[in-house]
């Protein structure tokens, strides 16, 4: 298992200090090449950090800012994590950002007939960026799941696979169809942050140290990555 454990004393601690790592590394991305990629995960634990760190102080015109994971549905639905990127990250000094949202507008989407076509144009959306992503910051359910590589979610064989930037799942556990980075898009990060708040995830995360198992698929991240996977806790 190939992690960086960093223990804070609580999780305003957690979002502080983490938004000033994020930041000093997207400094050095855009000092060292001209650019920086930076992928954020949606759900509600990033919320503290997003807001700590749109008031970070960098060159945010030469970031760009994109999704680990998008539910399908319209960008102004309250389950779009394009919302909660553009409410609580997109503010302030990373105003500035550059934003790709995997899409733009979802008409009349049918997960069963749309997904497939959906994909493919994000994934021509994706192609040309800067890759590989300078920083990921991921998430964890307490089902193990990490992005939305749900364990053995239809789609999940493929976005586990796929060296595209974009693959689909169709979680049973959760709502929405969802389109997930991919695991070898997330495996090539520069650096992969996963915040991981409060006794019942770190529970989960105990779990998937142990060996890499697709039931749970955080530990399809934390054993096979080539860099250390940076673990931010608080109690
Ligand atoms: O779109 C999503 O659902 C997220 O990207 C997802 O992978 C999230 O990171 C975890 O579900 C944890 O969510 P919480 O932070 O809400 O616990």
């Amino acid at each position: 298992m190939n992690i960086a454990l960093h223990p804070c004393p609580n999780a305003t601690t957690l979002a502080q200090t983490l938004a000033a790592d994020i930041a000093q590394r997207l400094r050095d991305a855009v000092a060292e090449r001209g650019q920086a990629l930076l992928a954020v995960s949606g759900g509600k634990s990033p919320v503290p950090l997003f807001q700590q760190l749109s008031q970070q102080a960098l060159p945010w015109a030469q970031v760009t800012v994109l999704l680990v994971d998008e539910r399908c549905v319209p960008p102004d639905h309250p389950d779009s994590n394009s919302a909660l990127v553009r409410q609580h990250l997109l503010q302030g000094e990373a105003a500035a950002a550059r934003w790709l949202p995997f899409f733009d507008t979802l008409p009349h989407f049918d997960a069963d007939t749309d997904l497939p076509a959906l994909t493919t144009a994000t994934n021509q959306r994706m192609r040309g960026l800067p890759w590989p992503l300078d920083v990921a910051v991921l998430g964890m359910g307490e089902d193990g799941h990490t992005a939305s590589l749900f364990p053995h979610a239809p789609g999940v064989e493929v976005a586990l696979t796929s060296t595209a930037p974009v693959a689909w799942t169709r979680p049973s556990t959760a709502p929405h169809a969802r389109l997930t980075l991919t695991l070898p898009t997330l495996l090539a990060a520069r650096c992969l942050v996963l915040p991981l708040p409060g006794p019942a995830k770190q529970a989960v995360f105990q779990r998937a140290g142990v060996a890499p198992t697709a039931d749970l698929p955080i530990s399809l991240v934390i054993h096979p990555s080539p860099s250390p996977v940076h673990v931010w806790t608080a109690p």
